[in-house]
């Protein structure tokens, strides 16, 4: 369990990147925080494994405020991937994912054999443990990006829009590996991101924010969408609910559903 409790973060330069912010993230779920540009997300996922330090009020890891924790250890027991994937350009792809655990005292022979497993839990074939980063595509860089996370089994998992530089089909893609790695594994997942869709399709829970990371509502998708708290909600996740207003039509004997303008969305199962 993460417990954010009443953190703020002022920035030298006076910026306030989060105002008083409050949340459990409980063990073994995925929480989405999703928000605009600069509402405070990243800040506040560097809190959890403190690559930023808050300015008041604190961050707890199963109720140890993670202050009193080595930085170092804290890091690396923390698995944490980047939009950019954040791989280490001259070393290959075994072992960018053997890196932590070696680093950890994990003999490179047992890491390397760890790391071989781990590609093909993400989805991708050993032939490519040899290469280099640039010698892969986006999609699957961030595989390996979410292998070397994974690799010193990590309680906790922190994903910075980690899919936000592939194309929408390796995107989805990506999203449905991480559900399905997620159902196997069980992690606690803080998940950033600034696309509805993406939140909606991972999240066990969505946390959405203004600016400064102040909640405008938090809630399973479901939730959200049949209740938005307020006319910013509503707007953030549909454009005003109506975007995502779905209609039956009858065409020719199957239920297809529809959207606002009458363009299908899918068939409604028999
Ligand atoms: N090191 C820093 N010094 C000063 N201001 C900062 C620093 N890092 C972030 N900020 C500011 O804090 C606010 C929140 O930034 P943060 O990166 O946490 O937001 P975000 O929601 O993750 O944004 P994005 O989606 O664009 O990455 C922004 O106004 C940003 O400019």
């Amino acid at each position: 369990m993460i417990e954010f409790a009443s953190v703020t973060k002022r920035y030298p330069d006076g910026t306030t990147a989060v105002e008083d912010f409050s949340l459990v993230v409980p063990s073994h779920r995925t929480v989405v925080l999703l928000g605009s540009s600069g509402s405070g997300k990243t800040t506040l996922l560097r809190m959890v494994n403190r690559m930023v330090e808050p300015t008041s009020g604190s961050v707890l890891i199963d109720d140890v405020d993670v202050r009193t924790l080595d930085r170092v250890r804290l890091r690396r027991s923390i698995g944490y991937v980047l939009q950019a994937g954040g791989l280490l350009p001259h070393r290959t792809v075994v072992d960018n994912i053997a890196t932590v655990p070696v680093l950890d005292g994990v003999p490179r022979r047992t890491a390397r054999t760890r790391a071989l497993e781990l590609l093909e839990k993400v989805g991708l074939p050993a032939a490519l443990a040899q290469r280099y980063p640039a010698q892969l595509s986006g999609g699957q860089q961030q595989r390996v990006g979410v292998a070397r996370a994974l690799a010193s089994d990590p309680n906790i998992l922190l994903m910075d829009e980690p899919f936000g530089a592939v194309d929408p089909i390796v995107r989805a893609d990506l999203q449905a590996e991480l559900r399905r790695l997620q159902g196997e594994l069980g992690k606690t997942i803080v998940f950033v991101t600034h696309d509805v869709d993406e939140a909606f399709a991972l999240a066990d829970e969505v946390v959405i924010l203004r600016t400064s990371a102040r909640v405008a509502q938090v809630g399973a998708p479901a939730e959200i969408l049949a209740h938005p708290a307020d006319e910013f909600v509503d707007q953030f996740v549909g454009g005003g609910t109506a975007r995502r207003t779905l209609h039956l039509r009858d065409q020719g004997g199957r239920t297809v559903v529809v959207d606002e303008d009458g363009r299908p969305a899918g068939v409604l199962a028999p």
